[in-house]
């Protein structure tokens, strides 16, 4: 390969990552490889600048803005930080500052480097009027509504010296407990996870629904002040005085005088940062003085007078114990290996502390299934590699193969029962996942199909939430969701149990008093009212998520019409495939189901939907599917969607092989486009699909 065809190769490369992290909050690869390509390129750069793309990734930002919201620019560039993972680039940057400043004295202020995204927020005459994000650097996107939900950022600033128009920038983050709460939500509900905490602040932030965002729990930590007039000689000035206004100022931040006490801090919070409640991914280090930071100046993409060290994510052997079967709500089985570190092969394992890593003691990991356990060819007494970057779940990355002539070791036998209930286990054609079929018995199963039930966005009943459920299930109270309305005050009032939190070890006590059992029956009485999508949803049939739900609510209306489908009716329901018609048939016939779903009637849950019908105006789109993107000039997006279905077409989410027609707005993102060109999905525009639906 020539450089030049090196060059574009590696540029077009970094542009789909850069694509997918920045507006799908996706991460393909590890930060650590990105910045290897990025540094690559870069070094290709140096030696052939006549090669360089006039807009290649080391030159500029790698966001973007979106079409969502409005976009604004930025009254001072929003940069990014070069970065380096290594000591001796460290020192290099300390050499061609020193050489920058011709030799007077300096001083550095380090700083943790907090994993979310920037934000930026202009405050008039002392009022916050704005929020924006990066984008790419000179537009970002105006999140306001968003950035309000953040409790920490101070509405409004009273200060004399605070000149009228002034901008703060900060890190826009979800602590680490919120990123739990939130990913444990997207499971039960049957969608995606996000990756890391990073990629969910990305995503929350830039949410539509501000009740949303705000729900999700997010903060920001705030390192910068900017304003036309100087008011602050140095960083420290300005990091003093906006704490003293109320702003969130970063903590840990220290001043320092050279690169060896830089070093020195980095190796203090190497681990010490696994302690915090949000996730880190460096240490940025800034000149103090602004007066300095103006004679180092600016690159294209990044400051001169500053520098970020990426942590490598810390990957150590451990011993593979044993494996463990957790049976979910769905019945699906996932193994998760026990491990110890290499010091305690010996040790009883109930007496083991586990790998330090991160700050913290890893003793699980979890082995997702039983492809997984083939793929990384694993043995019990293993001595296995266990890596915790940004993801709270430590995963384990290999196996060192050479141990296996030291130490004895034995294969992996996949449980053929459960190990709960103990029948036969199955796996569907095509999936990954063994699971156990009981779903009317199984314990977890029974249990986690009442806490998906009671869930806000199925029936709503929060007043149960908190190991209340499990009271109630293990007394043999609640074995269905339909005992939750057999429940009276009488047989409430009084309960009590102590739950152990496997995790901490720690002890709490549950118990229900007059208030309680009042909220409860509340919650109950009021669940009756909640939509028959939602009922659909809560029945937890599998592939029924919630978007699935509602769609069947709108197409059949009711309990009794989807039980009554055909398999060929059900798969003519937009949207709606064989796998979940299928699983709809099966849940069906099942007697127990049949029994759930009439004491629910008759407990007066609501078993019909009084949305009115669609009326179909032809069957022109028959099988034929759609993805839509963009602005249009006479209609909505979801007039559009309407005008396709009524017309015997479907609408997908996404472009695959599989799409027949992009209908292509205004604006629409060039990734999408370019998906769609090489897949060779036909493109047409509004005039054109209006000119298809023309009988
Ligand atoms: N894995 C992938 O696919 C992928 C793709 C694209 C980018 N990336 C990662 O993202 C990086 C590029 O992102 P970037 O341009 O946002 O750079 P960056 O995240 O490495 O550093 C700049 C950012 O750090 C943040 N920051 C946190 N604490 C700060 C502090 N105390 N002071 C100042 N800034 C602070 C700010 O948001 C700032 O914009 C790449 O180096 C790569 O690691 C990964
Ligand atoms: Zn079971």
């Amino acid at each position: 390969m020539t450089p030049v065809q090196k060059i574009q190769q590696l540029s077009q490369k970094i542009e789909y990552y850069n694509s997918k992290y920045y507006q799908d909050s996706i991460s393909e690869i590890s930060d650590f490889d990105f910045d290897q390509l990025l540094a690559e390129l870069k070094e290709l750069e140096d030696k052939h600048p006549e090669y360089r793309l006039p807009d290649s990734p080391t030159q500029r930002v790698g966001g973007t803005i979106t079409k969502n919201f409005n976009t604004v620019y930025h009254r001072f560039p929003m940069l990014s930080l070069d970065n380096t993972y290594n000591e001796q680039e460290l020192r290099n940057f300390d050499d061609r500052v020193r050489r920058g400043l011709d030799g007077e004295a300096y001083e550095y202020i380090c700083e943790l480097k907090f994993d979310g995204i920037s934000l930026s927020f202009t405050y008039e005459n002392g009022v916050l009027v704005r929020g924006v994000t990066r984008g790419d650097g000179t537009r970002g996107d105006e999140i306001t509504n968003n950035i309000k939900t953040i409790r920490s950022l101070p509405l409004r600033v009273k200060s004399d010296t605070l000149p009228a128009i002034f901008e703060i920038r900060g890190e826009g983050f979800m602590p680490l407990s919120s990123f739990q709460k939130l990913n444990a939500e997207m499971e039960s509900l049957g969608e995606n996870l996000y990756a890391n905490p990073r990629n969910a602040a990305s995503g929350s932030f830039k949410l539509q629904d501000s009740g949303e965002t705000a729900r999700r729990g997010l903060d920001c930590y705030i390192y910068s002040f900017l304003s036309e007039k100087e008011v602050f000689a140095s960083h420290e000035e300005s990091l003093l005085a906006l704490k003293g206004w109320g702003f969130n100022i970063s903590p840990g931040w220290r001043k320092v005088q050279t690169i060896d006490e830089v070093i020195a801090f980095i190796h203090e919070w190497e681990d010490k940062r696994g302690t915090l409640p949000l996730a880190t991914d460096g240490i940025v280090v800034k000149i103090n003085s602004f007066e300095q930071q103006r004679e180092l100046g600016f690159t294209a993409k990044s400051p001169r007078w500053a520098i970020a060290f990426k942590y490598k994510a810390e990957n150590k052997p451990a011993i593979l114990r044993s494996v463990n079967y957790q049976v979910g709500r769905t019945g699906a089985v996932t193994p998760v290996a026990n491990l110890s570190d290499i010091t305690e092969r010996d040790m009883t394992y109930n007496k083991v502390r586990g790998v330090h890593l991160s700050g913290t003691q890893v003793k699980r990991a979890t082995l997702h299934n039983a492809n997984e356990l083939e793929r990384l060819d694993i043995r019990v007494g293993d001595t296995v590699f266990v890596e915790k970057s940004g993801e709270i779940i430590p995963k384990i990355t290999g196996v060192d193969v050479s141990q296996r002539a030291l130490f004895p070791t034995e294969p992996i036998v996949f449980p053929v029962t459960c190990p709960e209930c103990g029948s036969a286990l199955q796996r569907n054609e095509g999936e990954v996942a063994f699971f156990c079929p009981n779903d009317s018995h199984c314990p977890p199963q029974l249990k986690g199909r009442i806490e998906h039930f009671i869930h806000r966005k199925a029936m709503n009943i929060e007043s149960l939430g908190e190991g209340k459920i499990e009271l109630l299930f293990d007394l043999g109270m609640v074995m269905t969701p339909a005992d939750l309305y057999d429940l009276t005050y009488e047989k409430l009032l009084g309960l009590e149990k102590n739950i152990l939190n496997e995790e901490t070890g720690k002890i709490k006590k549950i118990s229900f008093r007059e208030k309680t059992v009042e909220n409860i029956l509340n919650g109950i009485a009021l669940s009756k009212t909640v939509p028959f999508k939602n009922v659909l949803f809560a029945l937890g049939i599998r592939f029924v998520g919630a978007t699935v739900a509602e769609k069947l609510a709108a197409y059949f209306k009711s309990i009794d019409a989807i039980r009554s489908a055909t398999y060929e009716q059900l798969i003519a329901v937009p949207e709606i495939g064989g796998r979940i018609a299928q699983s709809i048939e099966s849940y069906f016939s099942v007697p127990e189901n049949q029994q759930l779903i009439e004491r629910l009637r008759v407990a007066g849950v609501q078993m019909e939907s009084d949305e009115k019908p669609v009326e179909i105006e032809s069957n022109v789109l028959e099988g034929k599917t759609f993805v839509i993107s963009g602005v249009f000039e006479n209609f909505e997006r979801d007039d559009l969607k309407d005008k396709i279905e009524v017309n015997g077409g479907k609408v997908l989410s996404g472009v695959s092989g599989k799409l027949n027609y992009l209908l292509a707005g205004a604006n629409m993102g060039p990734a999408k486009l370019e998906k769609a060109r090489k897949l060779g999905v036909t493109i047409i525009s509004e005039a054109e699909f209006l000119e298809m639906i023309q009988v």
